[in-house]
């Protein structure tokens, strides 16, 4: 994770694509996430065309961990080393960066089912790639947190059943923000956020897909929190809720300000969402109740290894 100072954090518009039609065909599904980013990036009559677009958590694959090794590719990206495209192994990083260049947008992938090497004894990831408008791809996370839980009656889901946790933190720097990254459960974890933020991160992203125990409950409620206690930008980009498939999505896409408003969201159904990111509300946020300046490390260090 670079430590250089951030860059002078300037308005910028950003589109979440609410992706539906996500179903066994790849093929179909990056052909039509393809034609959303492309859309997208038109702009809708309310806002200037999208700086930067968001697809949402495992867009190229059912969610489920018996898809992730079938659905999984190798993308061999190594941070801070330049990346050639033209050989890459992985059909939706291909997709990605050609999307990022016709569009001359930022793109944040979504995530897709990773695998770490060709070889038989790969693990497996689940990973969001994001690529500059030439259609460079300059920065890769992998979910931290592995969505492992069990509801009695309601949902038990277990990603660490074929998945390994990613192994760092990581954001990227553009030229209008510092963005950091995270896979949605990654959220529950507020240490994450805190880190990035402190890094100086102006807003965090998580392409996301919590479902209907945990999404009326949590999705907007953890969003505001972590907007809350670190003054930064969140927001979380979900798939369309579709009932025919084996995983129910929440949708409500959204982005929330550092004073923990929700600036805007939609419903469950495939939508593209346009929010304006505005410094002002940071640097206000942050003037206003200063916390950030009023830390007390002195007295918070005793707890670290707690
Ligand atoms: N895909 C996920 O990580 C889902 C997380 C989730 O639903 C939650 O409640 O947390």
């Amino acid at each position: 994770m670079s430590t250089n100072p951030p860059p002078a954090f300037k308005p910028f518009t950003l589109a979440l694509i609410q992706l539906g039609q996500i179903g066994s065909d790849k093929a179909k599904n990056l052909t039509h996430a393809k034609d959303m980013i492309l859309k997208a990036a038109t702009g809708n009559s309310g806002s200037k065309k999208p700086d930067l677009i968001v697809l949402p958590e495992c867009f190229n694959s059912p969610y489920g961990h018996v898809h992730f090794p079938n659905y999984a590719e190798t993308i061999l990206y190594r941070p801070g080393e330049p990346y050639d495209i033209s050989k890459s192994q992985s059909e939706s990083v291909k997709m990605l960066s050609e999307a990022a260049k016709e569009a001359k947008t930022w793109i944040i992938g979504g995530s897709i089912p990773e695998r770490s090497t060709a070889e038989s004894d790969a693990e497996f990831f689940n990973t969001t790639t994001v690529y500059s408008p030439n259609g460079n791809l300059v920065a890769m996370h992998r979910k931290v947190h592995l969505f492992d839980i069990d509801i009695p009656g309601k949902i038990k889901f277990k990603e660490s059943e074929t998945l390994t946790g990613g192994g760092s933190l990581n954001h990227f720097d553009t030229e209008f923000a510092r963005i950091g990254l995270g896979i949605c459960y990654d959220i529950r974890f507020p240490e994450m956020t805190m880190i990035a933020a402190r890094k100086g991160a102006h807003i965090m992203i998580y392409p996301g897909a919590f479902n209907l125990t945990t999404g009326p409950l949590h999705w907007e409620l953890l969003q505001r929190a972590r907007a809350v206690d670190n003054q930064i930008f969140i927001s979380m980009c979900s798939p369309a809720r579709d009932m025919t498939a084996g995983y129910h999505a929440w949708g409500h896409s959204m982005l929330v300000d550092p004073m923990g408003e929700v600036v805007a969201q939609t419903e469950h159904n495939e939508d593209i969402v346009y929010a304006v990111v505005d410094p002002q509300i940071f640097s206000s946020a942050r003037a206003g109740i200063p916390v950030t300046t009023q830390r007390r490390f002195d007295v918070y260090s005793e707890v670290q290894e707690v």
